[in-house]
């Protein structure tokens, strides 16, 4: 049963010296990586799972969305990818997550922006790693509704297609079923082999993306035959983020205003927005989300009393008018 191999027993885990499974969840900005690490810590009842949640932009908002039931649960890195600058940072916390005699399983959110192959050489090069952890899979979420862009836009969405062992074409709410089939065909003209499952809000029977064992080297080798060797990565440089912050209340309705507008107007190039608000009017904080021309705005949890009343938005995107952005941020404050 798949259950057992994602979770041995402590006594086997102690005398057998198992490794601990690693599924990296990968995937363009915005296709539902993060509904799906959700969707994941839901259904698994007690089991441990350590999440590393890395984000493009200086500010992290996963880590602050991702249900865990406890905060050691979650590391977090912001402001630099794992496939290049804080690599070295995930080789430091795997190391530290094999102190820990109780975890079952590892997942893995890369960034929407990730080359997949140097995040894999990780744990196939570097001694220490590959002695205690096996990588199990590559889950890749697809945005059926914005694949097409996403592929023109980025290599690394194009990467993360070719690379993945299990791809979840999700948002098919948003999508007819010709949209999809031409989904299936760009995805098989980069990747043939890999297991597709067409999902609503990355919901899928555990059983099959965890405990697969389906991350396959040759495979891998084949899709990149130089992969091992070539750690360096560099992205686009015209595809850069920013972070904007406030202490004092935004009008919401002004904001969704604005954005909707704006998410219309340079959808093609502000590829992802993501905010926690301190929205006027609201006991809760406000989560706003746009995935190119899509937005949406709901309730979040109510602000602790300890915890100071801010907002936090990510914008990421190509050759973005950092200025322009904050001037529009701006005529919302209250
Ligand atoms: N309609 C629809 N919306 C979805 C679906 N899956 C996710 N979403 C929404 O899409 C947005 C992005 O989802 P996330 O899970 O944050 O995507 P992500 O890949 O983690 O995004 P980044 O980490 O920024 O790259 C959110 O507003 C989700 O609620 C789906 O199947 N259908």
């Amino acid at each position: 049963m798949v259950m057992e191999v994602i979770r041995p027993t402590k006594t086997i885990l102690n005398t057998q010296q198992q490794k601990i499974p690693v599924t990296i969840v990968t995937g363009f900005l915005g296709s539902g990586k993060t509904t799906l690490v959700n969707h994941i810590l839901k259904e698994q009842h007690g089991r441990k799972i350590a999440v590393i949640v890395n984000e493009f932009g200086e500010i992290g908002i996963d880590g602050q969305l991702t249900i865990a039931d406890d905060e050691e649960q979650i590391v977090e890195f912001n402001n630099g990818c794992l496939c290049c600058t804080v690599r070295g940072d995930l080789v430091r916390t795997l190391e530290d997550l094999t102190k820990r005699a109780d975890l079952d399983a590892v997942l893995i959110e890369t960034t929407g922006l990730a080359d997949p192959a140097p995040v894999a050489s990780t744990f196939i090069v570097a001694d220490e790693i590959k002695s205690k952890f096996s990588l199990d899979a590559f889950v890749t979420v697809v945005d059926a509704r914005n694949l097409q862009q996403n592929l023109k836009d980025s290599h690394e969405a194009q990467e993360q297609v070719a690379f993945a062992d299990i791809i979840l074409i999700n948002k098919i709410d948003l999508v007819s079923d010709k949209d999809i089939a031409r989904v299936k065909q760009q995805i098989w003209e980069l990747n043939p082999i890999a297991k597709i499952y067409q999902t609503e809000h990355s919901e899928i029977d555990l059983s099959l993306i965890l405990g697969t064992k389906a991350f396959d080297l040759e495979a891998k080798l084949e899709v990149d035959p130089s992969f091992l060797e070539d750690l360096a990565h560099e992205h686009d440089a015209a595809i850069g983020s920013f972070a904007l912050t406030s202490d004092r209340p935004i009008d919401m309705n002004k904001f969704m205003l604005w954005m909707n507008d704006l998410a219309q107007e340079k959808g093609e190039d502000l590829y992802r927005t993501k905010g926690l608000f301190y929205a006027q009017g609201f006991q809760e904080r406000v989560l706003f989300q746009s995935v190119r021309m899509l937005t949406s705005m709901r309730r979040d949890r109510l602000w602790k009393t300890d915890e100071p009343k801010l907002t936090q938005l990510v914008a990421i995107g190509r050759n973005l008018d950092r200025e322009e952005f904050v001037k529009g941020f701006e005529k919302c404050v209250v």
